[in-house]
């Protein structure tokens, strides 16, 4: 599907990714996690067939969708192959419509679908983003958490077959981060979903695929724990807030209940399963 082979690229002062390599297949759920300036918006752009001018520079290898470098395919089939939703929604926004409806409309408008599916998209879209309720409001007047919600939506109106978010929860509320989540997990299992983020609180219990961006290179461990673990990783991204809050805990717990990196939780679901182990060791 997205094939990227050693990529060398970044800006002309300076090269922001040396050496990125990474195969996406059908239906993956991957996170990048890395921190602030370590290039995941750049990654994004590669990734989406977004960069091949301009202030970007590309210094060696290169990206290709299906086999053949994005520069094969018209701007209508990047836009159904594939979404990038950025981390700006404001920036998404077209400028040409006046309401939400419309504004979700535009993408397959310019696909030149049937007005029928142009319609079924944008109502699903409208509906799998609970957006129905904003559907005759100007886009421009929505806050930051509706317009993520938006720009989602819109992407998700193109039926994309992989879909990249770029810091999708930086705007959104506890409830429309993991309502946001369900709507991924809802997509058909044939299409790619990539999350750029800067922690692993989010999308641990979301991913499949855990690589970390990282002084120009990504890095994919044998598994999350050692990914998440990694001294280096911890140095960058940190540790989920559940295991830093479990870390603080564990020596009230009972001493069979004692953890180690190996079985230390990584999610709510695996500290809530240790905690009530501990419960029924006491009881
Ligand atoms: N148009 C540009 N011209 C020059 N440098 C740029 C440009 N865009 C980004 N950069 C630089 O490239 C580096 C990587 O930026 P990028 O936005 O990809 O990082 P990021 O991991 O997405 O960061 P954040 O988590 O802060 O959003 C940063 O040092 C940034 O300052």
């Amino acid at each position: 599907m997205i094939e990227v082979i050693g990529l060398h690229a970044g800006f002309a002062s300076r090269e922001v990714l040396k050496g990125v390599s990474l195969r996406v297949t059908q239906g993956e759920r991957i996170a990048v996690l890395g921190g602030n300036g370590s290039g995941k918006s750049t990654l994004a752009g590669w990734l989406a067939g977004w960069f091949s001018g301009g202030t970007h520079r590309l210094t060696a290898g290169g990206c290709l969708w299906n086999g053949r470098p994005w520069e094969d395919y018209s701007l209508a089939e990047r836009a159904a192959s594939v979404q990038l939703v950025g981390q700006f929604p404001a920036q998404h926004i077209s400028g040409r419509a006046f309401t939400v409806a419309e504004e979700i409309a535009f993408g397959p408008e310019n696909l030149c679908l049937p007005t029928h599916e142009i319609i079924t998209r944008r109502d699903e879209a409208l509906s799998s983003c609970r957006l129905e309720h904003l559907a005759d409001r100007d886009p421009f007047t929505l806050s930051g958490g509706e317009q993520q919600r938006l720009v989602i939506a819109s992407a998700l109106a193109l039926r994309p077959k992989a879909l990249i978010l770029d810091e999708p929860f930086s705007n959104l509320d506890p409830e429309a981060r993991s309502h946001t989540l369900s709507v991924l997990n809802a997509l058909p299992s044939e299409v790619s979903v990539i999350i750029m983020d800067t922690s692993p609180d989010t999308v641990l219990g979301w991913a499949n695929r855990l690589l970390v961006l990282h002084e120009g290179k990504l890095c994919e461990m044998e598994s999350m724990r050692a990914a998440l673990f990694d001294p280096a990783v911890v140095a960058t991204i940190g540790l989920p807030s559940v295991t830093r809050g479990f870390l603080e805990i564990e020596p009230a717990l009972e001493a069979a209940e004692q953890v180690s990196q190996s079985n230390l939780p990584l999610t709510l679901d695996e500290a809530a399963a240790i905690l009530r182990r501990s419960r029924i060791a006491r009881a």
